[in-house]
This record gives structure tokens, C-alpha cells and sequence, in this order.
């Protein structure tokens, strides 16, 4: 079985030999956290917030919001929630535990292969499909106790949120309203568990990446998320009780590349335990959903600038490709074969 960092390396005072990164693939030199990164009010003029949301996705690919809508002590006691699971003894994991990522939910440790990597990531995720919440919600943790009611009622509330951010992302983009609501049906979860690492430098969070889906929110309370923005690594600050919006793969093709995904990472730090909440929106791989860009923003001065594709297999082809990236390969990421 494969050690979960949360329960293994508590007080180790040295990164374990499998866990050193090669210099290539480390964090590399200081990264300044960015002021510029866009903060956005959900309550106010709403012609403003489509114009900054805009911007926001042309520039950044990603933004964060504010009055959300999502109660900030529920955001407060979902942190509590999954600080006190990480912090239950392996025996209370192992029932949703899993050497590599499956179709429900599943605890795993490091990346997408555990078995096959040569170096892991200092890093735990539970990961588990939300929607519709009466089918999956039994098979999430049933420790702690109270984990299903709250996480079933977070979900409710994000939910609400997503769909609105997703209307205002329609209205800048001069589509209909609703016009996401087929490429959105699939929530799931993942909470990444980052413990503090004797040393940052060596080990890494989570190896820089694209979401392959259409849209994700991310809750978190410490430092260590950083973009790649115009070739530089810089951070995103923690604003408390605000979500991140970050913009996927899915939104860059159906916007005719008008919006950009972004590629994001996850360092270390060497003092807390840093936990990420995130929740994903996109097309239900089950289904056979064609994802393409929209009719309406394909002119003569913008012609289609990447081709139809199936989602389910754009997502195996993503799988294959982003595990051979986290292991150092320098192949391209999935978009670029499908772009025309
Ligand atoms: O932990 C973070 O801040 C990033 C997590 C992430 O990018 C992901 O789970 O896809
Ligand atoms: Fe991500």
C-alpha cells in the first residue's frame, strides 16, 4: 500500500529519498504573490462584474470571487471537516482508500500512478463525484460522522454559485443564458491535503497543469497555488472565505479561444498543513458530448480554432498525457492536438 503523506511523514525531518524532486521539476526561485490577479464582487453593478469577468478570463484565466453567495462559515467548517479527516488514523481512510484515482470516490496519495511514478508528490486528495448527490453521497466517508450533511449542503450552495459565474462567463461571451448548462452537469470533489514538508525546495504539491474540464472552484486558506502567466510562475493569495475561479480546457475550446485556461501548481510549505477544496464542473464523461466551439463565435474574422471532439476521449487522451507530463516528459499538453 502506498503511504499517505498525512499519516506517514508527520515530523520527518528530512524530505524521504522518493520524494525529491529533480531540479527541473521543483518550485524553483521565490514567486511573488500577484496583487493584479483580479478579485471580483458578486454583488455589485452587473454590466461591471461581465466586463471584469471578461478581462479576468482573457488575461488571467482566472479570478477570484467575493459575496458569493456560499456562507463563509460553511466555508469555515468544511476546512475543519477535512482537517479533522486527514488527521484520522489510516485504519478510519482505508475503506475509501485506492492505490490510483477510480470512477467513485477514492483516497489516494501523490499523482495519477503511484505505482509507476519515480518520485511521488507531497500530497493526499479524496476525490469523489458529487451530482446527482443522493446517488454518490453514500459512498463518500462516513467519518466524520457528520461528513455526508455537510458536505451534501456545501454542495447545494456551490452548486448555486457555479451555474451563476457560469451565466455571467455566457453574457460576456454574448451567449445565451444557460448556453453551459449541458457542459456542467458533472460536480465532482477533490480535496487536496498538503502536510507541512521539512523542505519545500525538494518536494512539490501537485506539477503544473491545465484542468481538463470546463470550470473549477477552489477553497483555500494558505498559501501555495501559483499560475503561469506570460512564461512566470506567481502566486494567488488566500484571500479568506473567497473562491478561486479557474478556467478549463473545456471553456477555451467552447469560447473559440477567446477565454484561456490556466496552468496552476501546488508548492509546500514547511509549517501547515495546506488543504485545497475544489470542486469541478464539466461535461459528464458517460455521455456521449460533443464539445466544440460555439457556432456563434466562429466569424470569417474569427475562424474555428479547434475541432469537434468527443469529451470522453479528449479526457483518456488528457489522462495519458498529463501523467507522462508529471513525470517530467516534455510532450505537449492535450489541447494542442486538437486545435486547427
Ligand atoms: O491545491 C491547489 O491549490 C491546486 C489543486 C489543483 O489544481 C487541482 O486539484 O486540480
Ligand atoms: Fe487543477
Amino acid at each position: 500500500m502506498a503511504l499517505l503523506v498525512s499519516n506517514s511523514f508527520n515530523g520527518v525531518e528530512s524530505v524521504p529519498k522518493d520524494y525529491v524532486m529533480p531540479p527541473e521539476r521543483r518550485a524553483g526561485d521565490f514567486v511573488r504573490v500577484c496583487n493584479e490577479i483580479p478579485v471580483i464582487n458578486l454583488v455589485s453593478d452587473r454590466r461591471e462584474i461581465v466586463q471584469q469577468i471578461l478581462k479576468a478570463c482573457q488575461e488571467f484565466g482566472l479570478f477570484q470571487v467575493i459575496n458569493h453567495g456560499v456562507p463563509d462559515k460553511m466555508m469555515e467548517d468544511m476546512m475543519a471537516l477535512y482537517d479533522e479527516f486527514f488527521n484520522l488514523p489510516v485504519e478510519d481512510k482505508l475503506g475509501v482508500y485506492a492505490e490510483k484515482p477510480r470512477k467513485g470516490c477514492t483516497l489516494y496519495t501523490s499523482g495519477l500512478e503511484y505505482a509507476k511514478e519515480d518520485v511521488h508528490y507531497w500530497k493526499d486528495t479524496l476525490k469523489h463525484p458529487c451530482h446527482p448527490i443522493d446517488e454518490h453521497s453514500p459512498s463518500w466517508p462516513d467519518k466524520p460522522a457528520r461528513y455526508r450533511e455537510e458536505v451534501e449542503r456545501y454542495m447545494i450552495e456551490v452548486r448555486k454559485m457555479g451555474f451563476k459565474i457560469l451565466d455571467l462567463i455566457a453574457e460576456a461571451l454574448d451567449l445565451r443564458e444557460g448556453y453551459f448548462n449541458e457542459v456542467s452537469q458533472e460536480h465532482t470533489m477533490a480535496i487536496n491535503r498538503y502536510p507541512p514538508c521539512p523542505d519545500p525546495s525538494l518536494a512539490m504539491g501537485i506539477a503544473g497543469h491545465h484542468d481538463p474540464n470546463l470550470v473549477t472552484f477552489l477553497q483555500q486558506d494558505i498559501y501555495g497555488l501559483q499560475i503561469l502567466k506570460d512564461g512566470k510562475w506567481m502566486g494567488v493569495d488566500p484571500i479568506p472565505n473567497a473562491f478561486v475561479v479557474n478556467l478549463g480546457y473545456q471553456l477555451e475550446v467552447i469560447s473559440n479561444g477567446r477565454l484561456k485556461s490556466v496552468e496552476h501548481r501546488g508548492i509546500l510549505n514547511s509549517t501547515t498543513s495546506r488543504t485545497s477544496i475544489v470542486t469541478f464542473f464539466g461535461p459528464n464523461p458517460e455521455l456521449p458530448i460533443i464539445v466544440e466551439p460555439a457556432k456563434e463565435l466562429v466569424t470569417s474574422s474569427n475562424p474555428q480554432m479547434f475541432k469537434a471532439y468527443r469529451y470522453n476521449e479528449f479526457i483518456a487522451n488528457y489522462l495519458a498525457l498529463a501523467y507522462s507530463r508529471r513525470q517530467g516528459s516534455h510532450k505537449g499538453f492535450a489541447l494542442e492536438s486538437y486545435r486547427l
